[in-house]
């Protein structure tokens, strides 16, 4: 088992470049399948959750050719639509669930289990069900596995009983090769959403209205090959934007897209944080103690969930009481233990934290109970003093590329290193020390 170990209390400094956006690349991947040409997917992040859904295509047929560390070719051509996906195959990954949507859409059959990912939260999928089944489909869950099958896919009008960006994406999917028109009403409008649609268009597809919450689809007859790059994470940059600003540093996070970021960008800015926005870049620095304030995860534009745990390291370390509201997952706030430990004042009450601010952290022995909890707990390191341990970095690696050398890049003193080693911690220890 692999760990990061840190040496906090460093100013980060310098530039990193933000790769593509994991929650794309997922569902462009699945899109990817559903024509029999070739397709060239650009700007394509190397990290754990694309490394499983890529092996779980090919393990269905599907050909995927490496260009580069960042570019795949995809060809669906000789996909068995009989084959299953396994659980033991995607229990690390979430997206898996696009499969579904993918697979009935061209082949009107899919058997794919029931997806894993983080556990922060019962994340039900009855939306996705439901689109699916206003388009024709039978679908039924047995033995862990959903299986959905039609005779033919008609479009309809489905209203999303809560604005879930998997099943819009799932329900778009299977609708671009349905008959007729579909309509989504109170669709998600997160960027990924977009950037999914812009693919599927880019293959043929008709779909209009993503970013709004009424996305109309036209079914087309059949997909064709494409070349796309995928956009930047938002939510990467999101963690360099707040690390910079939790260790007093001076940052710019490059190719990124600054209207994603404006929730994060307003939280530092009335923190006292500054930011500068260029066209496809940000800088974040800050000097002195930071403020408090107010967060409530809410679907895109408002703040996302996927960084509350990174603010929540932030604002341990501001002046003043700050209150976390998460409104999406109810398992969201089991970083805060791990906080504790390294000295946070951190009270959990329902979905709610209460972050009084200390003057600093220390260094502690922490796991990464989720994704984005251990990028929290990997910037409250960089904040501390001492040394920290962040163990079960597979949570991490799922969604950051290469997160400590770009961490090292800004100068920060950490490194990846085999828990078992207890000779290369000694060795890096006294190194740093
Ligand atoms: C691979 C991927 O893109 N993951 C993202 C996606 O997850 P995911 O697609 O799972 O999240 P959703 O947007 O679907 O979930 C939003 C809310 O809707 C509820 N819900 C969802 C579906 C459903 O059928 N029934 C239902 O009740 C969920 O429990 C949650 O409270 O969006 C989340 C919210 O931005 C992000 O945290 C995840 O990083
Ligand atoms: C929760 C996340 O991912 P997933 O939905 O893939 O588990 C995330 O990216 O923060």
């Amino acid at each position: 088992m692999e760990q990061y170990i840190i040496k906090g209390g460093k100013a980060l400094q310098g530039e990193v470049t933000i790769g593509g956006a994991k929650n794309a690349a997922l569902g462009i991947i699945c899109a990817a399948i559903m024509t029999d040409e070739p397709v060239v997917i650009g700007n394509l992040p190397d990290i754990g959750d694309i490394h499983v859904l890529l092996q779980a295509i090919e393990e269905i047929g599907a050909k995927v050719e490496r260009i580069d560390e960042h570019t795949v070719r995809v060809n669906g051509k000789s996909i068995d639509s009989d084959i299953g996906i396994d659980y033991d195959f995607i229990r690390k990954i979430r997206a898996s669930y696009y499969l579904l949507g993918a697979l009935l859409g061209k082949y009107k059959k899919a058997q794919v289990a029931l997806p894993g990912g983080c556990n922060i939260g019962s994340r039900p999928i009855d939306q996705h069900i439901k689109g699916l089944e206003a388009l024709g489909a039978v679908v039924k869950i047995e033995h862990g596995m959903i299986k959905a099958k039609a005779d033919k896919l008609q479009g309809n009008h489905i209203y999303l009983d809560c604005a879930s960006v998997g099943a819009t994406i799932n329900i778009m999917l299977a609708a671009c090769l349905s008959e007729g028109v579909t309509i989504i009403e109170n669709s998600a409008k997160e960027p990924h959403v977009v950037d999914v649609a812009n693919f599927l268009n880019s293959m043929g597809a008709n779909i209009k209205g993503t970013g709004t919450d009424v996305i109309r689809i036209k079914g087309v007859e059949k997909l064709n090959g494409s070349e796309y790059t995928i956009i930047p994470d938002q939510i990467e940059a999101g963690t360099f934007m707040f690390a910079a600003a939790a260790t007093k540093g001076d940052v710019l996070i490059k190719n990124v897209i600054p209207k994603h970021l404006e929730a994060i960008t307003a939280k530092l800015i009335e923190i006292g944080t500054h930011v500068e926005e260029y066209d496809d870049a940000i800088r974040v620095s800050a000097t002195g103690i930071l403020g408090h304030t107010h967060v409530k995860t809410l679907p895109y534009p408002g703040f996302p969930t996927d960084m509350q745990p990174q603010i929540s390291a932030v604002l341990v370390t501001s002046e003043g009481t700050s209150i976390v509201t998460e409104t999406l997952f109810e398992n969201r706030l089991r970083y805060v233990d791990e906080l504790s430990r390294m000295g946070a004042n951190i009270k959990v009450e329902g979905n709610t934290a209460v972050i009084v601010g200390v003057k600093n952290l220390t260094g502690a022995i922490v796991s990464a109970p989720d994704l984005r909890a251990g990028a929290a707990l990997v910037i409250a390191g960089l904040a501390a003093t001492g040394f920290t341990l962040v163990e079960q970095v597979e949570y991490i690696e799922r969604g950051y590329e290469n997160f400590e050398r770009k961490m090292q890049g800004l100068g920060a003193i950490m490194a990846k290193l085999d828990a078992e080693d207890e000779k290369a911690i000694q060795k890096f220890k006294l190194k740093v020390s």
